[in-house]
């Protein structure tokens, strides 16, 4: 062979020749080191051939070829270029982005060294009275040894682990990893339920790929069906991906799968350090972790073994990356489960609207758990008027009473809000101006304790003004409620249940959020005021109130899926309350108690809102009956973006839609954020019934955009199967 052709990270869509030293032999998914301009830079081999169209004398060699064997399997090489060819964007993204940094460098392939840690034989014991000491050396006698890595992840400081060495209760340890042990499965202590094990049943009664839904209430116990068809795969001797939205939120999720399954496991998320990262997807790449437990991009980390992949909380909108790559792991997982023939398990309390679709089309298999697994029901929401009552903290009177109630029953009480800071907005009392930002033409809001305002779009902070810009009045109030005033108030009015706040900014510093989860789990705290961080998850046996005190704006909003993401968000919500043996209430402030969506949800549930959201857009032709795929522009000045928006409607008009007649531009207009960090954008909507004619048209139109002129002035993207209207 002559040429290599190599994807490298660099923003163009195309691939690069470079020619092959003698006695060199790169093979397809090997990593090289190539010039590229005046660097060296590290790409993927994705093919191999004897010709080039370039002029053969101008194409330089390859300096180095990295590595003798190749990181990616040809089914995964497979999917790759699927990626590539659907999401259509630079090779670069998907074959050498996705590395870890080190791998990236150029260093080699290889397991770093790590610090492994297991227990002391005939130890002095610790003592119970040094809780956290007591639970890590407990949790390792019970696990075997573990890296510093993951037992970090489980929730263990460096501190703990430092005290228990000078204790002379642990000590480091070595594995050796070329040894495959079997994995050893602890004993499940339930028995399952009727309805885990018919799903169980009906999963294992399918052979080759399927993509199941499994569809199960909050507490339904999803969680122990997952691990009961991981111990089927394991002990076949292969691999599991399993794929969360967050890990940072729920080191208990961890835990569990750890106390289950005593082997190699890895977790692979955004809050790693660059060796922790490199050695746990080498690991799971080199078939050593068996199981893989990881955020949206851990949906690609190379698995020899790969027998089966679960997606925990399908609907949740961190499956799809919003900047470069614009891909959804969910859609990806599928795929992926396709060509390596395994099974996939979407599972969720409330599916998407897309995945449901499926499912009633027979393309997914549907299975249910319509009950807890313990003896609690799920509870009812109850629906709160708040129409001309008079608020505290946006708090209504029948809101406050009940948060009396459970609190003097010596319960926890959650206070869900999905807005940080005190205010969203600063008036001037006099005339009425109102505090924007300008870059974003967006509502600063206040954050008091800070004694900032933050603009929510693009991050800008300033102190509050003390005068209007308008009028010159020092009559700036605040209005609308954040999760900081619920706070307050309900700090003054109820010190003793030591409230606590879980909100972005209440959370900063890495393991601040699980400290505070902890102290939850502990009972420190009785009232919990947060965010969208405290709705999903979470396992707090006392809790028996959630109170949502506001999610009116998702009624009327610009985006078609804001009512299925209320939905959503209001059962999972819902779902934190009476999970053990108390029962749960859940109370929902809202304007428009009569509201048809409500309602629905209210009485009939989310499965007969679903059905009701399918046939609103069946009837509106929206997605998921039709495939969408919107490029989005954005340019300093608006006639440059207008200009733009003109050239593609008629580029496309013109040139394309003659081809793809079932391809149509459903819109081209100002994005409903318009102004964004001092930038305008604007919108094409494409639309079509048939996914691969839309991903055709949109193809050819990508080519004509990448020579066309006006992309120096104007940034676009292309974002296929779009979850934001935006
Ligand atoms: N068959 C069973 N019998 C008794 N308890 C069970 C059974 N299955 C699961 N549980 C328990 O029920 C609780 C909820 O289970 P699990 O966390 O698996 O539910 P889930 O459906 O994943 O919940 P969510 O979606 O709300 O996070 C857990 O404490 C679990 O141990
Ligand atoms: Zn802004």
């Amino acid at each position: 062979m002559a040429f290599a052709r190599v994807a490298l990270a660099v923003p163009l869509r195309r691939l690069f020749d470079y020619k092959i030293q003698p006695d060199t032999q790169p093979q397809i998914g090997c990593r090289v080191l190539v010039p590229f301009g005046r660097n060296k830079v590290v790409g993927i081999v994705i093919d191999l051939t004897e010709t080039s169209d370039f002029d053969n004398n101008k194409i330089k060699p390859i300096i180095e070829v990295l590595d003798r064997q190749a990181l990616f399997s040809a089914e995964l090489m497979k999917m790759k270029h699927w990626m590539v060819n659907y999401y259509l964007c630079p090779p670069g993204e998907v074959f050498v982005n996705l590395l870890p940094k080190r791998l990236k460098e150029g260093k080699p392939a290889k397991l770093l060294a790590e610090t492994i840690w297991q227990t002391v034989e005939h130890a002095d014991p610790v003592p119970t009275k040094a809780k956290q000491q007591f639970a890590m050396h407990q949790f390792l006698s019970q696990n075997g040894p573990t890296s510093e890595s993951l037992l970090k992840q489980d929730g263990f400081s460096k501190q703990i682990i430092n005290f228990l060495e000078k204790r002379g209760a642990i000590q480091p340890a070595e594995i050796d990893y070329s040894e495959r042990k079997p994995v050893k499965i602890t004993t499940p202590e339930v028995s399952l339920t009727e309805e885990q094990n018919i799903a169980i049943k009906e999963f294992r009664a399918v052979q080759g790929f399927a993509t199941f839904l499994l569809e199960g209430v909050t507490g339904s116990g999803k969680t122990e069906v997952y691990m009961r068809l991981m111990a089927d795969v394991l002990q076949n001797g292969q691999q599991v991906l399993i794929l969360v939205p967050e890990i940072g939120l729920t080191p208990q999720t961890l835990q569990r799968f750890q106390a289950r399954f005593n082997c190699e496991i890895v977790a692979l998320h955004s809050e790693l350090n660059d060796s922790e990262r490199h050695n746990a997807w080498l690991k799971s790449q080199m078939g050593v972790a068996r199981v893989i437990v990881g955020t949206r991009s851990a949906v690609m980390v190379p698995a020899p073994d790969l027998g089966l992949i679960i997606l925990d909380e399908e609907h949740d909108a961190s499956y799809k990356q919003l900047d470069g790559l614009r891909y959804n792991a969910r859609d990806v997982a599928v795929k992926r489960a396709a060509d390596n023939k395994c099974k996939v398990i979407l599972g969720s309390a409330t599916p998407a609207l897309e995945t449901v679709l499926n499912a009633k089309q027979n393309k997914y298999k549907h299975l249910k758990l319509t009950q807890r697994a313990t003896a609690t029901k799920v509870p009812k929401i109850e629906v709160l008027d708040i129409k001309h009552q008079p608020l505290k903290a946006g708090l209504c009177y029948g809101t406050i009473e009940a948060i009396k109630h459970h609190l003097s029953n010596n319960n926890q009480v959650l206070v869900f809000l999905n807005r940080r800071g005190y205010s969203p907005a600063l008036i001037c009392h006099e005339c009425g101006w109102v505090c924007k930002c300008e870059r974003c033409d967006n509502h600063f809001t206040f954050h008091k304790a800070l004694r900032q305002i933050v603009c929510h779009h693009c991050g800008e902070a300033a102190p509050p003004p003390h005068q209007c810009h308008d009028c010159g009045s020092t009559q700036i109030v605040d209005v609308g409620i954040g999760t900081e005033q619920v706070f307050d108030w309900l700090n003054e009015t109820f010190p003793e249940a030591n409230a606590i706040r879980i909100d972005r900014d209440s959370v900063r510093r890495k393991g601040e959020l699980e400290n505070k989860l902890a102290a939850v789990a502990e009972g420190k705290h009785q009232l919990l005021v947060g965010t969208q961080m405290l709705a999903k998850g979470h396992h707090f046996p006392n809790l028996t109130l959630t109170v949502v005190v506001n999610l009116d704006s998702a009624l009327y909003s610009a985006d078609y899926r804001a009512a299925e993401r209320m939905a959503q968000l209001l059962v999972q919500v819902a779902g934190r309350a009476g999970r053990s043996e108390k029962a749960g209430q859940v109370i929902l402030q809202t304007h428009f108690p009569d509201h048809s969506y409500i309602q629905t949800l209210i009485t009939q549930g989310y499965q007969k809102l679903q059905t009701k959201l399918l046939e609103e857009r069946k009837q509106m032709m929206l997605p998921p009956y039709q495939y969408w795929t919107i490029i989005r522009l954005e340019a300093q000045m608006l006639e440059k973006v207008q200009q733009a928006s003109q050239q593609i409607e008629h580029l496309f008009n013109q040139h394309i839609v003659k081809h793809y007649t079932n391809v149509e531009l459903f819109a081209a207009m100002p994005a409903p954020k318009e102004k964004r960090a001092g930038r305008f954008r604007y919108l094409l909507v494409f639309q079509s019934d048939k996914r691969s004619m839309l991903n055709a048209a949109i193809s050819q139109l990508v080519i004509s955009l990448e020579q066309n002129q006006f992309s120096q002035q104007v940034r676009w993207t292309v974002d296929i199967d779009p979850q934001e209207f935006n």
